[in-house]
């Protein structure tokens, strides 16, 4: 295999005629106003080399890719008692369908999909205002990145904020069965500035790099989660990352990966690395479209698929 960096370089080379594919998400105003040509990639190894190109260390709004770090701070305050509220399935429905929340008695089938981040996040309500909540999500992800210069769009929160309808309507569902402990709007605060955590490619990657080495951070040394709980939460990107483009995902990529609506998708090559692309073009399960085949190419490359080179 080429190294590393001739990979990346090369896939960043080889999509540029194709930059601006696919259609950026408008249903939160803000994300609308992205430039849809934008492609950044960056490759983080365990052994702590980082392969970059293109926009790389441009900040983007991380979306639902905050439902990874939220699932893994839940896990780690409640361990297996956050599966009463939540399930373990794909649901192959889009990511912020209704339909199946009114027949399964408000539990969401998954924690990636809106309702079940949803009833993730009123999890990390407990014993917590709002703002300290917010403010745990974003100290976690610094601690992850090992990078304080981290933040929160607040523009990004407030534009979905005043156009979350859908959210709105699900945890409103959820709250009719009694799945929320705490008030609609409190829960719905809280998710939106964790959607609105943005980041680089570069500091995403190494955020992600526990869930690639077994559950500590090769680079800092900390230990966020067991061995065990990294191979699981692998597991669910794989199986439910990608809403229902997920078995599609698995087929052409193989790897364990979670997508965000501003065009960011983080995949994890277990043991090898832990990668971060982005362009904001979604295909129409509104997954990246260059980001999808950006992994194809490199998973193709480096034979790092998790069903075999
Ligand atoms: N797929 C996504 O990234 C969705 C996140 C977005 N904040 C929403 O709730 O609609």
């Amino acid at each position: 295999m080429p190294d590393l960096q001739t990979i990346v370089g090369e896939i960043h080379r080889e999509l540029s005629p194709r930059f601006g594919e696919g259609r950026v998400a408008d249903y939160i105003p803000q994300l609308a106003r992205v430039r849809s040509d934008r492609f950044g990639i960056a490759v983080q190894t365990v052994d702590g080399d980082v392969h970059l190109a293109g926009d790389a260390d441009v900040s983007f709004s991380i979306q639902s890719i905050s439902k990874v770090f939220t699932l893994t701070i839940a896990l780690g305050k409640l361990g297996d008692a956050i599966w009463k509220r939540v399930g373990r399935e794909p649901s192959g429905t889009a990511f912020n369908s209704i339909v199946q929340l009114e027949r399964e008695a408000g539990i969401p089938r998954n924690p990636f999909i809106n309702a079940g981040a949803l009833a993730i996040t009123d999890l990390l309500l407990a014993g917590h205002p709002p703002k300290e909540a917010i403010g745990e999500i974003l100290r976690f992800v610094r601690y992850l990145a090992d990078d304080e210069d981290i933040v929160i769009d607040h523009e990004v929160a407030r534009s979905e904020a005043a156009t979350g309808y859908r959210n709105a309507a699900l945890a409103n569902f959820m709250r009719s069965f009694d799945r929320l402990n705490h008030p609609v709007e409190h829960v719905l605060g809280v998710y939106f500035h964790q959607c609105a955590i943005a980041m680089s490619c570069r500091q995403l990657a190494r955020a992600g790099l526990y869930l690639a080495a077994g559950g500590s951070n090769p680079l800092t040394g900390y230990r966020v989660v067991s061995r065990l709980r990294a191979r699981r939460i692998n597991a669910l990107m794989l199986t439910c990352g990608h809403y229902d483009g997920s078995g599609d995902f698995a087929y052409h990529v193989g790897l364990p990966g979670k997508s965000g609506v501003g065009g960011g998708i983080l995949a994890i090559a277990p043991g090898k690395a832990s990668i971060a692309v982005w362009s904001p073009g979604l295909n129409e399960v509104g997954n990246s479209a260059l980001g999808t085949v950006a992994l194809e190419m490199l998973a193709a490359r480096t034979g790092w698929s998790v069903f075999g080179a």
